[in-house]
């Protein structure tokens, strides 16, 4: 009989805080270069619309992210009742103007803005989100593009964590433009640092349960608190949980604590390794935008303009 590998019974927690800190320290390395040859600083801006709690947490970590590799930022805020018009002209400000190297808008947008074109209106050179068909389109092509940050983040955390992909079956639960879909792309791709076997599920997908059962590594994008339970886990399976739901929480001073997709307490013990919320997938999104950044200050993938 070949033996088998006893469970782990502690969670073996995929640490993407210190990734997303190593990635930082290496884009500070990139600036000092930069500047120490006289030029100027990566400058990213960014907008956001209205008073979203969430939104505002994720902007102000960037515009921190920022400052902490010595980028330059800046942040443009408008109510929410902003006309479409108004914002597209906002964009293509942005776009036109040579101080600014790549910006984002936030999303979600209030809903008389037509968030498609909006993104469309992003010069695709300064599209440091990766959401414009054409960055997309390039992605899906395998061209150099400017890659979606959360997507990216989630192979290079798996990369630098020494998790194998080449040949696993992953599942993707979640469909949307910004996550599910791009990352099963990504992760489909002839790259060491990818070539899994994708299943994309989606809310019309019949027998997730089964489905995810069989997967070696397990991508939850749903946007659902602890939708993934133990039973849809095979054990020793590789869980990457990139939900970020605020649930009221009484006991929390801000009032809110932060869920994940996964049911933590029934998943941990059966992965082999699993990403936390908060401290997994988030700081490495944040970390991928500024890498975009870089990429687009330095003509890295389209000529500088
Ligand atoms: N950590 C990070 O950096 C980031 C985190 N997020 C978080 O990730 C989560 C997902 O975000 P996003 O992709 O924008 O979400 P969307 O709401 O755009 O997409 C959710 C997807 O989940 C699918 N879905 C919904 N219910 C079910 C179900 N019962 N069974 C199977 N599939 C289902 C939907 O299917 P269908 O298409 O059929 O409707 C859809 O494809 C959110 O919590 C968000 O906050 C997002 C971006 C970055
Ligand atoms: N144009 C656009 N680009 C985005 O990339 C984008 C967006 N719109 N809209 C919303 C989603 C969500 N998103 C997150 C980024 C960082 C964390 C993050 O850093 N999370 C921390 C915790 C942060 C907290 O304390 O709330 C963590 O998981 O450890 C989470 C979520 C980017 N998004
Ligand atoms: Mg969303």
């Amino acid at each position: 009989m070949t033996p088998t590998a006893p469970a782990p019974t502690a969670p073996h927690l995929i640490d993407g805080k210190q990734t997303a800190e190593d990635i930082k320290v290496e884009i500070a390395a990139a600036v000092a270069q930069l500047t120490a040859t006289g030029q100027r600083a990566p400058h990213l801006a960014a907008i956001l619309v209205g008073h979203d709690g969430g939104s505002e947490t994720y902007v102000r970590n960037k515009v921190l992210a920022c400052e902490r590799v010595g980028y330059d930022s800046t942040l443009l805020r408008f109510e929410d009742d902003i006309t479409e018009a108004d914002l597209l002209a906002q964009v293509a400000a942005l776009n036109e103007d040579p101080a600014i190297d790549g910006f984002i808008v936030q999303l979600p947008l209030p809903k008389h803005i037509d968030a498609e074109k909006v993104i469309e209106a992003v010069r695709p050179d300064k599209d440091v989100d990766g959401f414009h068909p054409m960055n997309l389109g390039r992605m899906v092509a395998g061209l150099p593009a400017l890659l979606p940050a959360t997507p990216s983040g989630i192979v290079e955390l798996m990369a630098r964590q020494g998790i194998k992909t080449s040949g696993q079956h992953c599942v993707v639960i979640g469909r949307s433009n910004i996550v599910g879909t791009p990352v099963s792309i990504l992760l489909a791709k002839n790259l060491d640092t990818a070539n899994c076997t994708v299943t994309l599920c989606h809310s019309r997908t019949k027998n997730l349960r089964e489905i995810c059962r069989q997967a070696d590594i397990i991508v939850a994008a749903i946007g659902r608190p602890e939708f993934v339970t133990g039973d849809m886990v095979k054990p020793g399976a590789v869980v990457i949980d990139v939900g970020t739901t605020r649930v009221t929480d009484a006991n929390k001073k801000s009032g809110f604590t932060l869920k994940g997709d996964v049911n933590f307490a029934e998943v941990a013990p059966l992965a082999s390794r699993i990403t936390p919320v908060p401290g997994g997938v988030g700081p490495m999104t944040i970390a991928m935008l500024l890498l975009n950044t870089l990429r687009a200050a330095t003509g890295a993938v389209y000529p500088k303009k």
